[in-house]
């Protein structure tokens, strides 16, 4: 078994779309970043490429790559998923939270769930996404960004 961490976060911005954990959600600001600033699935592959000690996603897809501009995240956990069956692994969870003060997660949590759980081919049970404010505190509090952790375990296949 191997086990991985993985934290993110990005600053709102005016004029762009607001993408968590693969769902468009309605907000009067996005978050700012070189692909789609999806900062729930910027930690989950973070903590996923931690578990097999393989770096990070600024070093498999570099903010300085045309080629990652405006890219979906999904498409990056495909993509980080595809290494992790290569290594011959498998899911066993992940668990992760977004941290902002608004807007409200809880709708948008199970769509998120059912994303993850296709992108790294495995059972909606074994992804946990939730949602917490900071009572104001800091800068999640004061709105200006948005961050999120991610943990996740992943057994070697028989
Ligand atoms: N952006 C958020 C933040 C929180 N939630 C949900 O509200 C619950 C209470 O949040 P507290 O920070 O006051 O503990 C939390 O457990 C989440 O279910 C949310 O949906 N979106
Ligand atoms: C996702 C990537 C892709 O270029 O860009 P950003 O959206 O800027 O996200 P960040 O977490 O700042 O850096 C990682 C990059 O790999």
């Amino acid at each position: 078994m191997r086990i991985g961490i993985g934290y993110d976060v990005h600053r709102f911005a005016d004029n762009r779309e607001l993408i968590i954990g693969g769902v468009k959600i309605e907000h009067k600001q996005g978050l700012l970043g070189h692909s789609d600033a999806d900062v729930l699935l910027h930690a989950i592959k973070d903590a996923i490429l931690g578990a097999l000690a393989l770096g990070d996603i600024g070093k498999h897809f570099p903010d300085t790559d045309e080629k990652y501009k405006g890219i979906s995240s999904v498409k990056l956990l495909e993509h980080v998923w595809e290494l992790v069956e290569s290594k011959g692994y498998q899911m066993g969870n992940l668990d992760s939270i977004i941290i902002a003060e608004k807007p409200k997660m809880a709708p948008h949590i199970e769509a998120m769930r059912e994303i993850i759980a296709k992108a790294c081919r495995c059972e909606i049970g074994q992804v946990g996404v939730k949602a917490t404010t900071t009572e104001r505190l800091g800068f999640t509090g004061r709105e200006e960004g948005i961050a999120a952790q991610a943990v996740v375990m992943l057994e070697k296949n028989c």
